[in-house]
């Protein structure tokens, strides 16, 4: 049975920003209480940056906090399309600035081997991640788990050994590069982060209607309850 995922609403998204960072730095802080370290995946886009933000200024031990991507596009890390140069520009600055950092990107001949070289920094880190924030598309995909992407099988295998792999789709702009689900589900705490009316219904369907888009799958195979922080857009604020 799928533990059912706990709603955090907020009314707007400057709102969220602010609490959901008090909230991850309340876990983040849990985790170095409890193992003396703390391991962040967080996702990209173009939601996260607000809260990326309202994190960097939160008073914690930055020096034992390990960041790394949930997911990556195969592009340089000066493309305005790399998650890497958002996470950078946007989380690791102001006090978060002393974090360490674990990229998926890496400037190799293929995707492939960025995914192998990316497995090898996401290997030595002491897993599993202490909080993983998910972001979701408009098609439901999740992570780089796309619903058109050939690779989909591999990289949702919840029995594959591999921690990162490429993930090629159609509908992606870029070859990109993932956390696979087992990685994403270990998570001590998983999130979605979601914006505006579109997405919660989609994703509200896809629960209901226990479709098989990623996102659904990754709330199915969730071990915990997946906590979901919602505002309206900026757009739709009366
Ligand atoms: O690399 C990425 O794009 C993300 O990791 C991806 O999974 C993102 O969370 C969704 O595509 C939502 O993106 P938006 O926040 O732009 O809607």
């Amino acid at each position: 049975m799928r533990p059912e995922p706990i709603w955090h609403d907020f009314d707007t998204p400057t709102l969220l920003a602010e609490r959901f960072a008090d909230d991850v730095a309340a876990a983040l802080g849990a985790a170095m209480a409890d193992r003396g370290l703390a391991l962040l995946a967080v996702s990209g886009g173009t939601t996260p940056a607000p809260f990326f933000r309202a994190l960097s200024q939160r008073e914690l031990d930055w020096s034992k906090i390990h960041v790394a991507p949930v997911d990556e596009r195969f592009v340089p890390i000066t493309s305005e399309r790399s998650n890497e140069k958002l996470i950078r520009e946007n989380l690791l600055i102001n006090k978060a600035a002393a974090a360490s950092f674990t990229p998926l990107y890496h400037e190799t001949m293929t995707v492939q081997e960025a995914a192998i070289a990316a497995e090898r920094g996401i290997s030595v880190l002491p897993l599993p991640f202490d909080m993983l924030i998910l972001g979701m598309g408009g098609d439901g995909h999740t992570a780089s788990f796309f619903p058109d992407s050939p690779h989909l099988a591999d990289v949702l295998d919840p029995k594959t050994p591999r921690l990162v792999l490429s993930a090629d789709a159609p509908s992606a702009n870029e070859p990109r590069l993932t956390l696979t689900l087992p990685v994403v589900v270990a998570a001590r705490r998983l999130t979605l982060h979601i914006e505006g009316n579109d997405k919660r219904t989609l994703f509200e369907t896809i629960l209901r209607e226990r479709q098989d888009k990623p996102i659904g799958i990754v709330i199915e195979q969730s071990p915990r309850p997946v906590d979901v922080y919602w505002a309206p857009k900026e757009s739709e604020l009366s």
